[in-house]
């Protein structure tokens, strides 16, 4: 007992790593991903992320005080005018046009990993949908910070994806990323030997699709 987050990380450290320290991930950090990868990310991201806020409307719905309930509204108000914001700059950048993101299809790594979210959730009380969500909200701040400490990063406008770096290892998303694990620590720090287990099910799922999520834009996959 006396569980804190990062026992969940500690749990399937391999692939938490495989996750943090992608191959698309890499590229990203050193600008040298291929646009096409890029795209077709971005595409299904544009997808997942109209999924991740009904995750987080569903966390709402899951609340059992105003707190619980503010943060996720916020969590839904982030994805709304924060990284659908970002998304859209990278669409103009990119060439993807509102048409092209209406007419897409879903791939099967974007089918598999909202839906898994969205179904631990519906199936589970907050905690469980809040360890399911961990591995994009922590795992993204994790990543810019991993980003920014490896040396074949390039900063700066000579990186397209600077702006992807620099949005996740800003102040207000690092924040985020500390309060909810703040969240985690105080509730994981009551459960049971075999709740934890369950729960650490979940987080290492969650962190597998991340990954099957990262490798279907590295190769393009439907
Ligand atoms: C596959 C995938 N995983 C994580 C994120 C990042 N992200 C999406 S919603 C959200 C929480 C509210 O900001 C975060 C951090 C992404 N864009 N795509």
């Amino acid at each position: 007992m006396g569980y804190r987050f990062r026992d969940l990380t500690a749990a399937c450290q391999d692939d938490w790593r495989a996750y943090i320290e992608h191959d698309f991930v890499r590229a990203l950090g050193a600008g040298t991903l291929e646009a096409d990868a890029f795209r077709h990310y971005l595409q299904q991201d544009y997808l997942f992320l109209i999924h991740f806020a009904r995750a987080y409307a569903l966390a709402a719905y899951k609340s059992r005080d105003l707190d619980e309930l503010r943060q996720a509204f916020d969590g839904l108000k982030t994805i709304l005018d924060v990284e659908l914001d970002l998304h859209r700059g990278f669409c103009r950048d990119w060439g993807i046009s509102e048409s092209d993101l209406a007419a897409l299809p879903e791939s099967r790594a974007t089918l598999a990993y909202t839906r898994y979210v969205l179904d631990a959730g519906s199936r589970g009380d907050l905690l469980d949908l809040r360890i399911a969500l961990a591995p994009c909200l922590v795992g993204y701040g994790e990543i810019a910070g991993w980003l920014a400490a490896q040396p074949f990063t390039l900063r700066g406008d000579a990186n397209p994806y600077e702006p992807w770096i620099a949005m996740y290892e800003g102040d207000d998303f690092q924040a985020a990323m500390r309060a909810e694990i703040a969240w985690l620590d105080a509730r994981l720090a009551e459960v049971t030997p075999a709740r934890f287990e369950q729960l650490a099910r979940l987080f290492r799922d969650a962190t597998r699709l991340e990954i099957d999520f990262w490798q279907m834009g590295l190769d393009r996959a439907d």
